[in-house]
């Protein structure tokens, strides 16, 4: 398989397309309580913490999400509601919507695409009508299956890492429609790929691709990460799939070490020495 994003129309997903209106999924699951995020602003902000996690009764979550003006709100009458479903103790396990909604499981099927030996996880993912969550990549391959309602995603080749401002496996640049370019100037130099997945599309997100998703319309999605590489190259404590693998994350830490030590000579040595350093990666990119 070509691993390329690319959006896949009209494969069978099984009744969920159909059957999860918002009345049917809080009927299916009903009170069991989940974690959400929870803003006054459509653009989610890891930096500057513009959300709140709390927890609500899925019918009630779900109701709220649906709406866009709330009688019972946290913040303000018009908050937007994000859930991304979690494991059954969500500092070790991984979220599989068939342990923890398995009334809903049951109506959707993920194409035999990847060995269920390389399976991963599967997070169920609830968003308001605006809610942009921020760009960031994963390090599994991933399906995400748009159940319901329109959704815009925007991608960026792994390649363009250098320009997204990286914090960890997240993008700074938190509007990639209007980014401030003053403080973001590389960021122009990052090319933009983008879709619209409409209810029961499914996009192919390879591993290190960065993205971010804006729901359109009331959002309901399923999506399901599989491992590419071997089992081993893994953090085995890897609830959310974001972990860079091992030797990727042993370099990260050497070469904080490497920085560090540096720190040690006056700046004209640290910058001819940092240089050769350069090189000697800018060597090892195919
Ligand atoms: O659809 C979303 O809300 C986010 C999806 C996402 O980040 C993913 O599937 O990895
Ligand atoms: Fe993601």
């Amino acid at each position: 398989m070509k691993r390329v994003p690319a959006v896949l129309k009209n494969v069978n997903i099984g009744k969920c397309t159909e059957r999860w209106t918002a009345e049917y999924l809080a009927e299916q699951v009903g009170n069991q309580p989940v974690k959400i995020h929870v803003s006054t602003s459509t653009k989610l902000d890891f930096v500057n913490k513009n959300f709140l996690y709390r927890t609500l009764p899925f019918g009630e979550l779900i109701a709220r999400a649906a709406e866009e003006k709330h009688s019972n709100y946290f913040l303000d009458e018009k908050e937007f509601y994000y859930m991304r479903s979690l494991g059954d103790d969500p500092r070790k396990d991984v979220a599989d919507i068939r342990r923890q909604f398995p009334g809903l499981a049951k109506d959707i099927t993920y194409s035999d695409i990847f060995p269920e030996k390389q399976f991963f996880s599967s997070v169920f993912r609830i968003a308001s009508k605006g809610l942009c969550l921020w760009t960031h990549y994963d390090v599994m391959d991933n399906l995400l299956i748009q159940v319901k309602g329109k959704k815009n995603a925007v991608l960026f080749h792994p390649n363009d890492v250098s320009y997204m401002y990286m914090n960890g496996d997240k993008s700074e640049v938190l509007d990639v429609e209007n980014p401030d370019l003053e403080k973001y100037p590389e960021f122009i130099k990052a090319t933009k790929y983008t879709c619209t997945l409409d209810s029961g599309d499914i996009l192919f997100i390879p591993a290190l691709w960065l993205h971010n998703m804006t729901s359109l319309e009331f959002g309901v999605a399923v999506n399901v990460f599989w491992r590419h590489l071997e089992e081993n190259m893994y953090d085995k404590k890897d609830p959310y799939g974001n972990k860079d693998p091992h030797p990727a994350a042993t370099a990260l830490t050497f070469l904080e070490k490497a920085l560090k030590t540096l720190k040690q000579l006056p700046d004209d040595y640290r910058t001819f020495y940092s240089k050769r350093m350069i090189s000697r990666i800018q060597d090892t990119i195919s």
